[in-house]
């Protein structure tokens, strides 16, 4: 296998390719880039060669600057590793040079990749090759240039628009924007692109530096005006986070006062903003989501996913409508069965209205939709049951009923089938139970709207089999989600480690808090809505249902109030009635509902936990703290029974899951930030005050205690007791 390197060879033409190789994506990791500056360098001395083109080998340009560079700046906080490659390399070895250089593009040009083809004099580039610079998604800006090399080439809005919202174009639309100077096919690429670099050495084509260029940066007013309107939007889209208005400062400086300005600007801002913990948060999820793949024992002992084609979808509620739409857009044939044909209309009305969904907000085109409609079966027997290759339940939360369905799927579904629960409480060895099919019994619990939150948990038992595990990644994959695998518990990881997120706003609410300020601090923090607001979206029935299966399976623990039930009982329902903690109209906002309040009163009454009968006082960061390190304290129980494979698998749920903001690395990155010492401290001193729901857990306790990292792996004793 040929090592990683670069390399360069000089054609009879006069033209020296230089080519990248760095599998899988071509990275530009540090010895890569001296690599390029190295042939270059010689390129550019040599006699016998006119001009170059630089080539990605392996079907990919570049995925961009080696991102593990970062890991290690956020582990040393020591930022000076990060070379200067935009003045150095980008602008006085490349876009300076004395000869042309023609970027060869196919596959994908990402973040670094792309400023390193902008660098160049002209891009070539192959069909549908991804093009992007989607460094704020890592907590950074571009730094190899792409501030000022990006508005030069497609101008200031499309650029703008390509930066902030971290967003891929195809060469087709890069070559209609200017970014692509023309689109030829794989095998022309290289070939085209010597002609094309010996065009500009001779005079044929014009030899244009992009950092020269201003004839599509418009006017000085007309710039002041689009970056003002970007500042107000990122304001809003992006709170919290530093890096898209430091990205519209760099932009500036070089609109302002020159390309030259703003790359020494672009770098300097880079260098700082690299060691934020914005960036700290998002380049940890970025390998965590990878991480992810990687399941002992089941990815690393030479399996083979086996194809599934046909999968039957049992109920057409909520959750199945969503499951059936995800696979039929993913060209997966679903048999969607219901027990009348009331319900089976309304499950497939359902589905229908979630592709046409896409179709209007102009996700879907009207033909995919179409063809995605026509995969669709809907069944009230299990006659089209014999050949499909997975079956995913998603009945109500009744266990009997799961059973007696698990049980005629054994008899009648094939030998290989998978046979998959989307429960999201119940364990499934119940669920199995009276079966010999344990092997091939799974959980595919999906997050409600189904067809569009990201995560699927794989829930598996002792005895699902490996072969399953995989299959089950595989459809995952299939249908662009996530899928991340979990052992049995009730909740499992997400539902399990969140359950005190909703029972400690309703805590706090009942020790005197405001519901409308928690739900106003809860998402200053960063998830998309209150806890509150939350309930009403997802309806008060989920909060009935789980309530006397979280209180008996984590007994001592929870907390309960008669709230929601006298919220139903005074005919609120949430959204789904326009009433809730909040009033819903159409067109507008929801607002809080003061006719709320007496009710919530009521249940205060009743529930009488309010010390000395009086409202607490507490400062917004504790209504914060109070609400999310019970689900620390959780989140400590999930890793030390072992319930996720590794912590970071824990982030990437909470962040897919549950919303829980990407920038803050997921729920035991951000309680790491904050330390085990401190958070234990905390809840030691509630549960004091206000009882068992605040207890810290013995994991907790141990490792602030021995000052470990709570993400730090189980020591071999916890491990035993692996569910995984
Ligand atoms: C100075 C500059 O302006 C700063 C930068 O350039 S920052 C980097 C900008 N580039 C990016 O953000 C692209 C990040 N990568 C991606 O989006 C995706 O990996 C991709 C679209 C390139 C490929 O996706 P896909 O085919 O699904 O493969 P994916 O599993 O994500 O990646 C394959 C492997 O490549 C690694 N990888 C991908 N891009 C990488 C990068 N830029 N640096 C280091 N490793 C990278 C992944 O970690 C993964 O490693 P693993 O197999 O050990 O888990």
């Amino acid at each position: 296998m040929a090592k990683p390197g670069v390399t360069m060879e000089v054609g009879n033409d006069g033209v020296a390719v230089i080519s990248i190789y760095n599998p899988p994506v071509n990275s530009l990791a540090i010895p890569i880039l001296a690599g390029i500056k190295e042939m270059f360098d010689e390129a550019v001395r040599r006699n016998d060669v006119k001009a170059l083109v630089v080539f990605g080998k392996g079907g990919k340009f570049s995925g961009g600057f080696d991102i593990n560079v970062f890991g290690n700046v956020h582990k040393t906080g020591d930022n000076s590793v990060l070379p200067d490659v935009s003045i150095d390399l980008l602008v006085n070895t490349i876009g300076d040079a004395k000869k042309p250089a023609v970027a060869a593009v196919e596959g994908l040009a990402l973040g670094g990749g792309l400023e390193l083809a902008m660098a160049c004099h002209a891009r070539i580039a192959a069909p549908r090759a991804q093009l992007g610079l989607p460094e704020l998604t890592l907590g950074v800006i571009p730094g190899f240039g792409g501030t000022q090399l990006l508005p030069r080439l497609v101008g200031l809005s499309k650029a703008i628009e390509i930066m902030l919202l971290s967003k891929s174009i195809m060469s087709e639309e890069g070559k209609k924007s200017g970014l692509i100077d023309e689109i030829v096919s794989s095998g022309e690429l290289l070939n085209v692109s010597r002609c094309w670099a010996l065009d500009i050495a001779e005079r044929r084509k014009p030899w244009l530096r992009t950092l020269h260029r201003t004839d599509k940066l418009g006017s000085l007013a007309e710039a002041r005006n689009i970056l003002k309107a970007a500042r107000q939007q990122a304001k809003q889209v992006a709170r919290n986070m530093p890096q898209h208005q430091a990205c519209l400062d760099a932009i500036e400086e070089g609109v302002v006062h020159g390309a030259y300005s703003g790359v020494l600007k672009e770098a300097k801002v880079f260098k700082e903003i690299v060691l934020s913990d914005t960036s700290k948060g998002l380049v940890h999820n970025f390998f965590a989501q990878r991480a992810t793949s990687k399941v002992p024992n089941v990815t690393d002992v030479g399996l083979k996913p086996r194809p599934v084609k046909r999968v039957a979808v049992i109920g057409g509620g909520l959750m199945g409508s969503g499951i059936a739409t995800a696979l039929i857009l993913s060209n997966i044939y679903v048999v969607l069965k219901e027990i009348n044909s009331e319900y089976l209309l309304k499950g497939v009305k359902a589905i229908e209205a979630n592709v046409w969904g896409l179709v209007s907000r102009k996700k879907l085109t009207d033909d995919k939709a179409q063809k995605a409609l026509s995969l669709l079966k809907g069944v009230l027997d299990y006659s089209e049951f014999k050949d499909v290759d997975m079956v995913i339940e998603a009945v109500v939360e009744n266990i009997s009923l799961k059973q007696k369905i698990f049980g005629e799927l054994e008899k009648i579904c094939p030998p290989h089938c998978i046979l998959a629960t989307n429960t999201s409480t119940i364990d499934l060895n119940i669920i199995g139970e009276g079966t010999k099919s344990q092997d091939r019994i799974v959980g595919a619990h999906f997050f409600s709207p189904a067809h569009v939150m990201p995560l699927l948990e794989i829930v598996r038992t002792e005895k699902t089999s490996a072969q399953v595990i995989l299959d089950l990644m595989t459809v995952g994959k299939i249908i662009k989600k996530v899928p991340v695998v979990v052992g049995n518990c009730t909740g499992f990881a997400v539902n399990r480690a969140f359950f005190p997120y909703n029972q400690g706003a309703h805590f706090l609410l009942h020790l005197g808090v405001d519901p409308f300020r928690i739900d106003q601090l809860i998402s200053n923090f960063g998830l998309p809505m209150g806890p509150f607001q939350l309930q009403d979206v997802a309806g008060y029935g989920v909060a009935v249902a789980v309530k006397e299966i979280f209180a008996s399976a984590f007994a001592g623990r929870t907390f309960e109030s008669s709230l929601v039930d006298l919220l139903i009982k005074n005919g609120r329902n949430g959204k789904s009635n326009r009433k809730g903690y909040y009033i819903y109209q159409k067109g507008s906002k929801a607002k809080p509902d003061p006719s709320v309040l007496p009710i919530i009163d009521e249940s205060r009454k009743l529930a009488n936990v309010m010390p000395g009968g009086k409202p607490i006082s507490v400062t917004d960061q504790e209504v914060v703290e109070m609400i999310l390190f019970p689900v620390v304290n959780e989140s400590c129980r999930v890793l030390d029974e072992g319930i996720v494979i590794r912590a970071s698998d824990l982030d990437v749920a909470s962040v897919l899951g549950m919303s829980f903001p990407t920038y803050r690395g997921g729920i035991v990155f951000w309680a790491d930030t904050i330390g085990a010492d401190y958070i234990y401290k905390k809840l030691k001193k509630w549960s004091e005050a206000y009882g068992n729901f605040y207890k810290p857990s013995r994991f907790l306790e141990e490792r602030a205690l021995r000052g470990i990292p709570l993400s730090a792996p189980t020591s071999t004793s916890s491990a035993s007791k692996s569910r995984l």
